[in-house]
């Protein structure tokens, strides 16, 4: 396990002002390029036997590096056709030098180049990046892709905005992307994510101070970041805390029950499903070490919070759409326990979202989390422009709550700013009822006294790694609460 800041993620503005200081402190910025083409070359020879390459190389500095890479394959002895896209009399500085130094000819691109080759490094763009791919560019990037090559991206596959993690009008299908530093959001975000294929992050004798005054608070969600409760020898099964699940009408059980069954796996000390009676009747033929507490309206539930001393609750997973949810969750709001916003009982505020940020106001030292897909955060949000990482760090401010925006590429953000992009979650776990078991990890870590952004990002992580673990198709939701004791003990 790492240090939590070897998983800050920098966007363009934050590496270029590391690359700024680094330079102050008297690495030469040729330097850093030699480093960065080098790190790259590395790489290949690590994972590659000679074959025929082509080296695309861009404008800017990205292109430059490209020339390194260039460079040292060809001394090596590896047959490298080279093309550059932009004029080569326009190369700046450290750029230009790199270009002068590569011996070979400077080609201009035909698709034949792409088809002889059989590596293609795309130096064509990387940091840089600040307007949508046109023209040959994108000529360029289509047939690379379309050749189903081995590729090689230096820092980011060209067209992938670093930041966002956005394609801007095309770009690069990268088997294996080398970045410097510290990864970039784009390299986790989707669709970047996805064009990025394997990334590693190579050191090129940036300083690690550096990262002081950039003072990121993005981050690689990893467990590095949070601390799993101990479970006290002297405690018990109070002191490990009471997690409060509300259940659907009796045709609707199921998600509560899987959400209660998480929490119980996650630690927590005491679980219970509250609702009807007949909803209960149903909980009975399933659950044994869950108990059942009777509450068909808010009045009470407002009792069986008080009487279990509830630390957490889970509301939402198939608990209904309307009044009875609403008035439901203004109870849990004001009983002082840990709370888990999940499906309906966000959909319920969708016509009056800002009577929701009201009732989380009411007491800003619990926690409260919201577990929103797409469709339900636009419900309560509408459209806010801007990245992942922005639009769940703009509701969470907006809203007072942690917000767990979900998706392959989940983002965890905090009111405060702090943000995890998590990259754990294997395509298997999009499966019905995976969101309420989520909800429920969630719901059992807070239960134990975990701080609200470390429980939700840990959750996160541990769900991912659930289906990880299962590893195979055919993964449903009833699966993962039986593997999480698996999970839970690789992380204390
Ligand atoms: N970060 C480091 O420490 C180091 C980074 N290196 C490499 O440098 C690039 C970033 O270089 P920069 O010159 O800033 O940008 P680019 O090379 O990505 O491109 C800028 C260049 O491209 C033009 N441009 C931008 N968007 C488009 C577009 N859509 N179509 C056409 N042209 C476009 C823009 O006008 C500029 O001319 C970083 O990624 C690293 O690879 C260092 O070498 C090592 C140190
Ligand atoms: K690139």
């Amino acid at each position: 396990m790492g240090e939590i800041g070897d998983y800050v993620l920098l966007n363009p503005a934050e590496m270029a002002e590391a690359d700024r200081l680094t330079a102050e402190s008297g690495v030469s910025y040729a330097r850093l390029m030699e480093n960065a083409g080098t790190a790259v070359t590395e790489a290949i020879l690590e994972r590659y036997y000679q074959m025929p390459v082509l080296v695309l190389c861009g404008p800017g500095n990205n292109g430059g590096d490209g020339f390194v890479v260039a460079r040292q394959l060809k001394e090596k002895g590896w047959p490298v056709h080279l093309v550059m896209h932009g004029d080569r009399a326009k190369l700046k500085r450290e750029a230009a030098a790199n270009a002068d130094a590569w011996t070979g000819r400077i080609e201009a691109f035909n698709p034949d180049l792409v088809s002889d080759a059989d590596m293609v490094i795309d130096a064509l763009l990387g940091a840089g990046l600040d307007r949508d791919v046109d023209g040959e560019l994108k000529t360029i990037i289509e047939a690379v892709n379309a050749a189903r090559k081995t590729v090689v991206a230096v820092d980011v596959p060209s067209g992938v905005d670093g930041g966002t993690g956005a394609v801007r009008g095309a770009a690069i299908e990268a088997t294996l992307t080398v970045t410097f530093f510290r990864k970039k959001p784009g390299h986790l975000l989707l669709p970047g994510r996805e064009k990025a294929g394997e990334v590693i992050v190579a050191d090129i004798g940036i300083r690690e101070d550096v990262l002081g005054p950039i003072a990121g608070t993005l981050w690689e969600n990893e467990p590095a970041h949070w601390q799993l409760p101990h479970a006290d020898p002297a405690g018990h099964k109070y002191t490990r805390g009471h997690c409060v699940v509300v259940s659907g009408g009796p045709l609707q059980t199921g998600a509560s029950r899987l959400a209660a069954e998480a929490a119980l796996r996650s630690g927590a000390g005491l679980v219970s499903l509250a609702g009807h009676r007949d909803a209960l009747m149903v909980h009975a033929n399933h659950v044994t070490s869950i108990m059942l507490k009777e509450a068909p309206q808010w009045s009470a539930l407002e009792q069986v919070l008080g009487q279990t001393k509830a630390r957490s609750v889970v509301i939402g997973p198939a608990a209904g759409v309307g009044q009875a949810t609403i008035e439901n969750v203004s109870i849990i709001m004001q009983s002082g326990a840990a709370v888990v916003l999940d499906a309906d009982a966000l959909t319920s505020f969708a016509d009056a979202p800002e009577e929701l940020f009201r009732f989380i106001a009411f007491d800003p030292s619990r926690p409260v989390v919201m577990t929103p897909h797409t469709g339900e955060f636009a419900r309560l949000f509408g459209e806010i422009e801007g990245s992942k990482v922005d639009v769940a760090r703009i509701a969470a401010a907006r809203s007072g709550a942690i917000v767990i925006l979900k998706g392959s590429d989940t983002v965890i953000a905090a009111p405060d700013g702090r943000a995890f992009i998590n990259s754990n979650a294997p395509a298997i776990l999009g499966t019905a009822g995976s969101g309420d078991v989520l909800a429920g990890i969630v719901g059992g870590l807070l239960a134990q006294g975990m701080p609200g952004v470390q429980a939700a990002a840990a959750a996160v992580w541990i769900h991912g790694d659930a289906a990880q673990r299962f590893g195979m198709p055919g993964l449903i939701s009833e699966d993962l609460p039986g593997i999480l004791p698996e999970v839970l003990e690789g992380l204390v």
